[in-house]
């Protein structure tokens, strides 16, 4: 499963006129391959996440997760294709402050209407993957801030998603642990053959990905050093 946004434009109203965030955008994500998106300040790059997340919708163009077409869903069918399809990792984790870890991903289940037996199961699983099943029981203040963001990316895999969208996980991490981080986004994009898309600023990440492109004023290019 695959994540294809085609011949994107979307606007924003600026005053009297529009102001144009993603200019005539082409890019493919394919499964188990990690894109990297870089690109300066005011870009696009948030605008590119949220068109590829369904929460925006473009002024024209298509986007097609999994060989659906996502512009043409209703409302109610767009929302399950997101909960169901795309796994979002974003720079603050944004856990709840009174769940253990276990429990951060076993709503992620209950919101998709899976069973708490497996769900248990399968949060456990995942939390060992990503090197915390001895921390299952803490809750995020007492986790380090790369431990915190571990979870984060466990939550987002938990109902399986076959695309995994990232917005500058490390910013808030030392280069150590923002390295580690990467490491397992890239680890797992492999074995899950996921199709991930990781905006950041840090050039150092990008020898893990299969694919860069760079944003310039809401046109695509492909850079011609990563
Ligand atoms: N909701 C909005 N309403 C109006 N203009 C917006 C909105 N969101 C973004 N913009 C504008 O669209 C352009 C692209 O913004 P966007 O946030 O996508 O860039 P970015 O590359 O993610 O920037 P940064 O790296 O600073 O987060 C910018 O000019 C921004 O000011």
């Amino acid at each position: 499963m695959s994540l294809h946004l085609d011949t994107i434009t979307l606007t924003y109203p600026d005053g009297q006129t529009r102001l144009t965030a993603l200019d005539n955008v082409t890019l493919h994500a394919e499964s188990g391959r990690f894109t990297a998106v870089i690109g300066p300040s005011g870009s696009g790059k948030s605008s590119l996440l949220s068109v590829a997340a369904t929460l925006v919708t473009p002024d024209e163009g298509q986007v097609t997760v999994g060989g659906t077409e996502v512009t043409a869903l209703s409302r109610t069918a767009r929302t399950a294709l997101r909960r169901d399809s795309i796994g979002f990792v974003f720079q603050q984790p944004n856990l709840l402050p009174a769940l253990t870890s276990c429990e951060q991903l076993q709503v992620m289940a209950h919101m998709a209407g899976h069973p708490p037996r497996t769900a248990r199961a399968r949060a456990r699983g995942l939390l060992d993957t990503v090197g915390l099943a001895a921390l299952a029981d803490r809750r995020p203040h007492q986790l380090s801030g790369g431990q915190r963001q571990r979870v984060n990316i466990a939550r987002a895999l938990m109902n399986e998603p076959p695309v995994l969208l990232v917005d500058e996980p490390t910013s808030a991490l030392d280069r150590a642990r923002g390295t580690e981080v990467v490491d397992l986004i890239d680890d797992l994009t492999r074995t899950r053959d996921i199709a991930t898309v990781m905006v950041t600023h840090n050039r150092g990440h990008l020898q893990h990905a299969d694919q860069v492109v760079e944003l310039v004023d809401g046109t695509l290019r492909t850079p011609s050093v990563p």
